[in-house]
């Protein structure tokens, strides 16, 4: 058996259209345009590249491109400044910070600084509680792209036995808390889980978010799962993920690749959340 893979370049093209033409209906009706605000500290490579390809896909969304490049040695107070004139500015749908920022800055107290109905990234601690109980608000973009991927193969999660590994605040905590929501039976692994590949093979659908190339093999794996690989590690043989994709394919039933998976949803996600805040501030639509 041979896993199907799962194409997150096709459904990122899908959200991003759609995206796109409700935007385009958005500016009709209410004669505002959703503008993004995409806040990058220091020169880091892989931040530009992420920056500049959010920075695209918001001017081909139609949404304004906002952006604020400071340099890294910016002291925290004048960044913590800049995100609260974002946070006042009305031509402002949603604020991003790209992570992570500069060593001797404080991220999470710069998050905090996003009001929770401008958080395209679902990170401050407000929407973290909003989404831990289960209220309304903005939700991180990889996990709720994670989701769409699932609910794009027709993946059923009422009453799947779920393990996520990894418990990180961008993706393992906010992904088994969206995976609960849809009344999965998630189980969470980390570094101190005890015979990981064996709690991993009791799941129907998988999601690794370890951030170690290729920690799960097929050992760890039920024959015909769903396999959700979020890592990403530059290697000399190019981009690799969390699992061991060609020895995994062999026994998933479906499999998401690195790249081409997870990571292309991730911006379409920023590009949803955005169009959302900015309905909301036009009291035209409500968060989900
Ligand atoms: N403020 C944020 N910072 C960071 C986030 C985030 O969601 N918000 N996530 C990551 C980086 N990231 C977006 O910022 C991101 C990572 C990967 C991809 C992606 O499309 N990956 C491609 C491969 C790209 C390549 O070749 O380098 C793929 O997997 O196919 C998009 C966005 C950390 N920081």
């Amino acid at each position: 058996m041979s896993a199907v893979i799962i194409d997150g370049k096709a459904v990122a093209a899908r959200v991003r259209a759609d995206v796109a033409r409700d935007v385009a209906e958005f500016r009709a009706a209410t004669g505002r345009q959703p503008g993004l605000a995409t806040v990058l500290v220091g020169d880091d490579p892989a931040s530009a590249v992420y920056i500049g390809g959010k920075r695209r896909s918001c001017v081909e969304a139609g949404m304004a491109d906002l952006h604020q490049h400071l340099p890294a040695d910016t002291p925290q107070d004048e960044i913590a400044a800049l995100l609260d004139s974002l946070a006042a500015d009305p031509a402002v749908s949603g604020i991003l910070l790209q992570l992570p920022v500069p060593e001797g800055l404080d991220g999470a107290a710069l998050v905090g600084r996003i009001p929770p109905e401008k958080d395209v990234d679902g990170l401050t601690t407000a929407s973290v509680g909003l989404l831990a109980r289960g209220l309304p608000g903005l939700r991180p973009c990889t996990p709720s792209g994670i989701i769409e991927l699932l609910d794009a193969y027709d993946v059923e999660l009422s009453g799947a036995p779920t393990v996520v590994v990894g418990r990180s605040e961008l993706v393992g905590r906010p992904v088994a808390q969206l995976l609960v929501g849809r009344n999965a039976t998630v189980t969470i692994c980390h570094s101190r889980t005890r015979d990981l590949a064996a709690v991993c093979r009791g799941a129907d659908v998988l999601v690794v978010a370890a951030g170690k190339q290729a920690i799960i093999g097929p050992d760890a794996v039920k024959p015909g799962a769903t396999v959700i690989d979020v890592g990403m590690h530059r290697t000399e043989q190019g981009l690799r993920g969390d699992v061991d994709f060609d020895a995994v394919r062999e026994v998933a039933g479906r499999l998401t690749p690195v790249p081409g998976g997870v990571g292309p949803m991730t911006i379409a996600m920023l590009l949803r959340n955005t169009l959302l805040a900015a309905r909301a501030a036009a009291e035209v639509g409500s968060l989900v």
